[in-house]
């Protein structure tokens, strides 16, 4: 499943090959559609065939998102591997997306605290390692997939500040949590600065224009630290 750079040239990712529009007034772009959708299928269910079997051992774990971007040595960088080394301490296995940045680091906390540490990776257009900080490593060509593990072997989603990947994580999260599709979930947002303002228009105008109901704002627990999170994360695991 690895992406490879052929001469420079940037390698279509599967994800991509799914989600474009053939035009099939087009015979010439028809013709030369290298598999039909409906056969992708069966490469789709095999990524959830070996996802499930690599990760149905997994004890209790926790997910966490965060930037792609932030550099080693970075305050953030260092709120991340705090994170993971006190969630492993907590006895917990963590998950990310296997890749550099707010991954990297908590990866690297939880592997330095001696637990299982998992990246699910994804296929990218660009040329993509894991972290080397991973007991376990798995990599996916397509999001949907990855983001059902991200899910399925978790007990919380804890997210650091991030961009646009981050977010579409989070706010899957929150859907999946409001429309209790799963059950007893916390979410934990490390950062008051970063995150107020997201929560702020959440409330000031999502819940006051009647988007969200009441109440729905109380599905994300927003603190400053990674102890927060962590006692937020073990109260909920344990009781
Ligand atoms: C852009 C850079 C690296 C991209 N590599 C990634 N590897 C694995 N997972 C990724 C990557 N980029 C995004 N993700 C997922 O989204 C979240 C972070 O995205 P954001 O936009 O940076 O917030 C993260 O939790 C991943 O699951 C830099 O070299």
């Amino acid at each position: 499943m690895q992406v490879r750079l052929e001469d420079g040239a940037e390698v279509v990712p599967s994800d991509r090959r799914l989600l474009e529009w053939v035009d099939p007034r087009d015979p010439q772009r028809a013709a030369q559609r290298m598999i039909k959708d409906s056969w992708r299928v069966l490469r789709i269910q095999s990524e959830f065939v070996s996802g499930f079997d690599a990760l149905e051992n997994v004890a209790e774990a926790v997910t966490v998102f965060g930037s792609a971007r932030i550099k080693e040595r970075s305050p953030e960088y260092e709120t991340a591997r705090d994170l993971g080394r006190r969630l492993a301490h907590e006895g917990f296995a963590v998950i990310t997306g296997g890749g550099p940045g707010v991954m990297e680091a908590t990866n690297r906390g939880a592997y330095e605290a001696g637990a299982e540490s998992i990246g699910l990776n994804i296929e990218l257009p660009f040329e993509q390692h894991s972290n080397p900080w991973v007991t376990m490593s798995m990599n996916f060509r397509y999001f949907f997939v990855r983001k059902t593990m991200f899910v399925k072997y978790a007990q919380a989603f804890v997210c650091l500040p991030g961009g646009f990947g981050t977010l579409d994580e989070l706010f899957e999260a929150l859907t999946l949590v409001q429309t209790k599709k799963v059950l007893q979930f916390p979410i934990v947002l490390i950062g008051t600065e970063f995150w107020g303002p997201l929560v702020d228009w959440l409330r000031n105008t999502l819940e006051a224009e009647g988007m969200i109901s009441p109440g729905d704002i109380d599905l994300v627990h927003v603190v400053e630290t990674p102890a927060e999170a962590v006692a937020i994360v073990v109260k909920a695991a344990r009781s």
